[in-house]
């Protein structure tokens, strides 16, 4: 009998990727809550979505490595090293491992230690670099691309890009998640998928902050294109491919999540602009929005880079230093020496 597919984490996105993939193979979700296990065996709704029969949950990690050859962990950045050192110890070469995470991992060093300290060594990590180190698998990829998850569970159709070196990989994300509603393009910029999914989020949260404060379309259409500039700055200094930056999962990432009101990280940037603190905002949400954590690490990325990215600088300084939303906007009115697009 074919094996089914292994999905960890039954967040907003695990729940979205697993019923995408019910369509084609069952599928094995893995989560820590046993409500929420109890819940998608006995085929109630789970995140707004009643799934097939053919999925089934689980709260073992051992038993959903020994059931399924391709798995695809969507867990949060934050968690994502310590759920995969979880399962790391039965995994072999022969899984395939697609990832959904929008965010960097750091090792040696704890999050709160970024801005006050500078490491020697390099500490970032992408997910699929957390992967290679704790598993036996070289097998990996990442799935990226504008897939708000609350669209995509109304089945409006759209596209995702998986993104490996190796072609095998590309071709079973494909099969299992391809369909009329799901299109799924290959790449084999597998650091540029990455980091664009990651620092996409912290230009939402800039684009939330001009919604939240009504300052209009020209605005955020100015907001999305010189953070994209900045992405692609930050990306090349660290090993990127820029043009990959304008394909689905960067550009067409950037627009989905950037003019979402649905994106957890533009709703984290609008609720700052209208005058609730970090604090507020986390207290009462309880899905992750990646930007705020990858914000963190992209300011220590830039100092530890020597890189000039005032958007990112500046949304830093708003969330984390309490700079006045109107002085941080003023200030970027007057940033000397900009070119446009001239440096790709
Ligand atoms: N929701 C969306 O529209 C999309 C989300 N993503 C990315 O997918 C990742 C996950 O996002 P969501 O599913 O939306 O988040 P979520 O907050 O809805 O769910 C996260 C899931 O991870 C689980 N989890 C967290 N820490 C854990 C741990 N230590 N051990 C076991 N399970 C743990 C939680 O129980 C929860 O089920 C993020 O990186 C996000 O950027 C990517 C594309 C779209
Ligand atoms: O990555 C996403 C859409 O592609 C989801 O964005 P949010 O995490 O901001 O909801």
């Amino acid at each position: 009998m074919e094996k089914p597919v292994g999905v960890i984490g039954a967040g907003s996105f695990g729940s979205t990727i697993a019923s995408l993939i019910s369509e084609n193979k069952s599928v094995l979700i893995y989560s820590r809550n046993q409500f929420e296990i109890d819940n998608i065996n006995q085929g109630k709704e789970h995140k707004g979505i009643t799934f097939a029969k053919n999925v089934t949950a689980t709260g073992d990690l051992k038993y959903l490595a020994e059931s399924c050859n391709l798995i695809f962990p969507v867990i949060p950045a934050g968690a994502f090293r310590k759920v995969i050192k979880q399962i790391a110890p039965y995994i072999t070469p022969l899984h395939i491992i697609i990832h959904a995470t929008k965010g960097l991992d750091i090792v040696e060093a704890d999050i709160e230690d970024l801005g006050n300290k500078t490491f020697d060594k390099d500490i970032i990590r992408t997910m699929s670099q957390v992967i290679t180190e704790e598993c036996s698998t070289l097998r990996v990829g990442c799935i990226s691309g504008p897939n708000l998850s609350k669209e995509i569970n109304l089945s409006y159709p759209t596209a995702a890009v998986i993104a490996s070196e190796f072609q095998e990989v590309i071709d079973q994300g494909q099969i299992a998640l391809s369909s009329s509603r799901f299109f799924v393009f290959g790449s084999h910029q597998l650091l540029t998928a990455e980091l664009a999914g990651a620092f996409k989020n912290i230009i939402a949260i800039g684009s939330g902050i001009i919604g939240g404060k009504h300052l209009g379309k020209n605005m955020q259409a100015l907001l999305i294109t010189r953070g994209l500039r900045e992405i692609i700055h930050i990306g090349i200094a660290l090993g990127a491919e820029g043009k990959a930056f304008l394909g689905t999962a960067g550009l067409g990432d950037l627009i989905a999540t950037a003019t979402s009101e649905t994106s957890r990280n533009y709703n984290f940037g609008r609720r700052l602009a209208e005058g609730d603190t970090i604090e507020q905002i986390r207290a009462s949400e309880d899905e992750v929005a990646e930007g705020v954590r990858t914000l963190k690490i992209v300011k220590y990325i830039l100092t530890k880079y020597n890189l000039h990215a005032p958007i990112c600088e500046l949304i830093y300084e708003i969330v984390f230093k309490d700079l006045n939303i109107d002085k941080a906007i003023s200030h970027l009115m007057r940033y000397p020496n900009a070119p446009d697009v001239d440096f790709l």
